[in-house]
């Protein structure tokens, strides 16, 4: 897919005042710091799109661009952020359940997961929510610059396995890495492909 136009529209903390759901929305979510703003912006090919920092919990409002005129992309806050109060913890799960449930063009989560760990409890249990509410999700295991491939791949086995435990189906995965531009293609291809499948049927949206 060609990224022709990106452009900043709102940030929210009410899914109420999200911009209209008449278009396919795409939605990048992960743990604090993992990259989800790094990602975003190597994917429109616009550098300072969404705000990147070397300091975790950056984002915190649900953030929407439109892409190409056609489709949503959204930067969600981060979770896990040890530094973060219990009061704020909870208004962040407040406000993502409440996003997951009641955004009606919502078509997939993005679940970005750092490809320099092991499985880690705080993605995994996010990855059970999201199954347990019936919402559809791809992975993304991102720095994949920062380790051999084949310690991503090490990774990447390891999630799969940990997931097969439970999912009798396994997620799409991709393996990106923002700096070196990897799996850019996989990914824009990956929404063109969906974005075509709903235009064809609009009642699977
Ligand atoms: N080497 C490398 N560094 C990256 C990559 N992606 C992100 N980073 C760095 O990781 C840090 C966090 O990146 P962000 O894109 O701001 O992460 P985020 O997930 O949006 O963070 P929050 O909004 O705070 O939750 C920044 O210092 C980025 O430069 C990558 O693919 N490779
Ligand atoms: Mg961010």
């Amino acid at each position: 897919m060609l990224i022709r136009s990106a452009k900043f529209l709102t940030s929210n903390t009410r899914v109420d005042q999200c911009p209209v759901p008449d278009k396919p929305e795409y939605a990048f979510i992960g743990r604090s710091n993992v990259g989800k703003s790094s990602l975003i912006n190597m994917l429109t090919g616009h550098k300072g799109l969404a705000k990147t920092s070397a300091q975790p919990g950056k984002t915190q409002l649900i953030n929407h661009f439109l892409i190409n005129d056609y489709w949503y992309l959204v930067d969600l806050p981060g979770y896990g952020y040890a530094k973060v109060s219990k009061d704020s913890r909870a208004a962040w799960e407040r406000m993502i359940r409440f996003y997951l449930r009641e955004r009606p063009n919502l078509t997939c989560v993005f679940v970005l997961i750092d490809s320099r760990h092991e499985p880690l409890a705080p993605d995994l249990a996010f990855i059970d929510m999201l199954g347990t509410m019936g919402v559809p999700f791809v992975l993304v295991f991102t720095k994949a610059d920062k380790q051999s491939a084949l310690r991503t791949q090490q990774n990447v086995a390891a999630y799969t396995a940990k997931l097969s435990e439970t999912w009798d189906e396994l997620p799409r995965q991709f393996i990106t890495s923002a700096s070196e531009k990897t799996g850019r293609d996989e990914v824009l291809s990956f929404i063109e492909e969906v974005n075509q499948q709903l235009a064809q049927n609009p009642d699977n949206a």
